[in-house]
């Protein structure tokens, strides 16, 4: 509010005073604008409102320009749009990432940009939110200078030396917006984003808008972009899209059951890293690493997959330098198939087979071969960090780093302590994440994390649908419907349905051959087993017959319902477990990790906004149909949560304030 009072005092003072020549607008400390204080939303928005003093500055009769320095974003670049002339520093980054938070560039941003570079770059820009580096923008026509020398002295003397020079031009409301054959690209346009927003609205609407531009005049155009903003402002998707914008944040500020902070724990510096196996994870997280300009060891014992993984990793390099256009011998991978190639470098992730005798094995290997003040880190995505460590002489330096395939794409890590762990350890695992460009968050060690622990019950209740009549097509459906990228039967047939299989066999629950469908004392679906077992997927009709079991008619509520309510019933046993320091963690590792729609903002989120009564009940209701099935029973935190009238998610932590924490 007081920067809009700044905007509107200034801009006013400027504009009328007859001493003023021309106007230059900055920002304070090399940043022009970052856009809304989205901490604003959904409150009530004081201060004056901003659009008629930006038509001020465009109507002006002398030269406004904007010196652009570090971010131009939302409503910043909005009202640089508004200045007639933009100096932009090289290192800045321009965009309207307003679809991001569920909205619309609602400072005639829709209106404008489409006038200025024309309606396909101003769909891209405006529906994906990207930012774009000055270049870009220069070459796509929205700033008019790129410079590398101080901005608001290059931008004071471009404002003088323009005085006096016609405007008219430059008045971007004047401009036509030409669209030839407008119908048949808004119909294209809207076919595609509509698929790639998965439910999300604010992309949709953001097509209207900029149609808006071509078919109606201006002002029309303007008034139609804030009757399309309104039905985003306080829509619960712009609710979930922002607290995912926060969340993103307060996941960086990690915590351990022990006080340990991420403002008390000092990470080690690490240039050089070794990365133990190159199969598909190995081979990603070699990448993720060599990108961010690390030095790299990789290390592969078997001559086969060393082939294959040095010729995937230089592939896969040569394609990111030729995107970032620098020759890919910037990249420093060195490869071994000695172990010992590793006795140098401050930090080893170990990615080999999931099997915990071969990790074992070699974490007591690179115990003796590495540095005593190496980090030792496993990508596991199950098995126990806690052991792997009593493995080694310093089990304080050893963590989980869990990445997700593919590594160098996948923008979520686990970092995994123990209780023994180290918070330095711990640091230094989080910062190497914020390094590689990837969404760290730091959870405790259980079997399967919190992302996969969560996915358990999610899985079972995914089959035990299907043994009581639903296809697998059905129950991909409605999970697809709700916004996840792949249903939990298509994304199984991609991961391989035999990684699943060799967890469960590791679990014990895998009795070949064997029909039964109670196995350790609860409910349990072999088709899973069974089709592993013969090479060939089974008939879940053939096998209901078989079972005795009765089909019914199963809808898209049932499947919503018993998938993501178990699944969201394991994270509230997560919290109570002192796994995960908040909601906020777990959201964002679904978010992040396993494809969860983003405009409704991660499990816990959207536990809230369900109304944990509701899935409460839902639970209990599944209960009593399925009482062999433990994971349906309501988790404690839940009920107490429940009896606590139900507090916003950012009260949350008040109530489980004491966790049964065995960290
Ligand atoms: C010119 C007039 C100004 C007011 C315009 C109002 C006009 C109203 C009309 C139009 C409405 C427009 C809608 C919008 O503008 S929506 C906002 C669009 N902007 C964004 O989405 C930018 C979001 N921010 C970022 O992308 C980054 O934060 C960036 C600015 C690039 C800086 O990145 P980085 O240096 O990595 O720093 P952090 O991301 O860690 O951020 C530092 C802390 O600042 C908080 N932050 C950042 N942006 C905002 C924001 N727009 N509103 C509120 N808070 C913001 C961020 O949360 C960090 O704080 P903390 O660590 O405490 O979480």
């Amino acid at each position: 509010a007081a920067v809009r009072q700044g905007i509107v005092d200034t801009v006013q003072k400027a504009v009328s005073d007859p001493q003023v020549k021309s106007v230059v607008i900055c920002g304070q400390n090399g940043i022009f604008c970052g856009g809304a204080d989205i901490k604003e939303f959904g409150k009530d928005i004081s201060g004056p409102p901003l659009v008629p003093v930006f038509h001020a500055i465009e109507s002006a009769d002398k030269p406004v320009v904007a010196a652009i320095e570090g971010s131009a974003l939302g409503g910043g670049l909005e009202l640089a749009l508004f200045c007639h002339y933009r100096i932009t520093h090289s290192k800045a980054r321009l965009g309207l990432p307003e679809v991001t938070l569920g909205l619309l560039p609602a400072a005639g941003g829709t209106q404008r940009l489409p006038r200025l570079i024309g309606v396909p770059a101003a769909l891209d820009l405006i529906t994906t939110g990207r930012h774009v580096t000055a270049a870009e923008a220069l070459k796509l026509g929205f700033v008019d200078q790129v410079i590398d020398q101080n901005t608001v002295e290059a931008a004071v003397k471009f404002a003088l030396s323009v005085v006096g020079q016609s405007l008219e031009s430059r008045r971007i409301s004047t401009l036509p917006c030409p669209c030839p054959d407008a119908d048949a690209l808004f119909e294209g346009v809207m076919q595609k984003v509509r698929q790639r927003a998965r439910g999300a609205i604010a992309p949709v609407t953001c097509v209207q808008a900029i149609q808006a531009a071509v078919t109606l005049p201006y002002a029309q155009g303007m008034q139609r972009e804030q009757e399309l903003m309104a039905t985003l402002f306080t829509s619960a998707q712009a609710r979930a899209l922002q607290y995912c914008f926060f969340s993103q944040r307060v996941v960086s500020r990690w915590s351990m059951p022990s006080g340990a902070r991420w403002d008390t724990s000092k990470p080690k510096p690490v240039t050089k890293v070794a990365v133990i196996g190159l199969g598909t994870m190995g081979r990603g997280i070699t990448v993720a690493l060599a990108q961010a300009g690390l030095s790299v060891v990789a290390v592969e014992t078997e001559q086969q997959q060393m082939i294959a993984g040095q010729r995937a990793v230089s592939d896969m390099l040569e394609r990111a330098a030729q995107r970032r256009g620098v020759s890919s011998a910037v990249y420093r991978v060195r490869y071994s198939m000695k172990l010992e190639a590793v006795a140098d470098v401050q930090l080893v992730i170990e990615a080999v087979f999931e099997d915990m005798v071969l990790k074992e094995q070699l974490f007591k290997q690179l115990s003796s071969i590495c540095k005593a003040d190496t980090l030792l880190c496993s990508n596991t995505s199950a098995l126990d960090i806690d052991h792997l460590a009593s493995q080694t002489r310093s089990p304080q330096l050893v963590v989980g780093m869990h990445f997700f395939a593919p590594a160098h794409v996948m923008k979520l890590l686990e970092v995994v302590h123990g209780p023994r762990s180290a918070p330095q350890a711990v640091a230094t695992a989080m910062e190497l994440g914020k390094r590689i460009g990837k969404v760290s968050v730091a959870v405790g060690n259980c079997r399967g994390f919190v992302g996969n622990r969560m996915l358990m019950p999610y899985s079972q209740e995914a089959l035990f649908l299907v043994e009581e009549g639903a296809s697998p097509e059905v129950v991909d459906r409605a999970l697809e419907e709700f916004g996840f990228p792949m249903g939990f039967f298509r994304m199984s047939d991609l991961s391989g349905l035999d990684v699943g299989w060799r967890v469960r066999k590791a679990d014990g629950l895998v009795k070949p051959g064997q029909m039964s469908r109670v196995r350790q004392g609860r409910r349990y679906c072999p088709l899973g087993d069974l089709l592993c077992e013969q090479g060939r997927f089974e008939l879940p009709r053939g096998y209901r017959a078989r079972q005795g079991l009765v089909s019914r008619r199963i809808d898209s509520k049932e499947v919503l319902e018993r998938c993501l309510y178990s699944l969201i019933n394991e994270g509230f046993r997560i919290l109570e477990d002192g796994i995960a320091a908040g909601p906020e963690d777990i959201d964002m590792i679904y978010v992040f990790g396993y494809g969860w729609p983003r405009h409704r903002g991660g499990p816990m989120f959207y536990a809230s906004q369900v109304g944990l009564d509701r899935v409460l009940q839902a639970l209990e209701h599944y209960q009593q149909l399925h009482p062999d099935v433990p994971h349906l029973q309501p988790s404690r935190l839940l009920r107490k949560l429940v009896s606590s009238g139900s507090p916003p998610i950012h009260r949350w932590k008040e109530v489980i304030k004491k966790p049964h924490s065995a960290l």
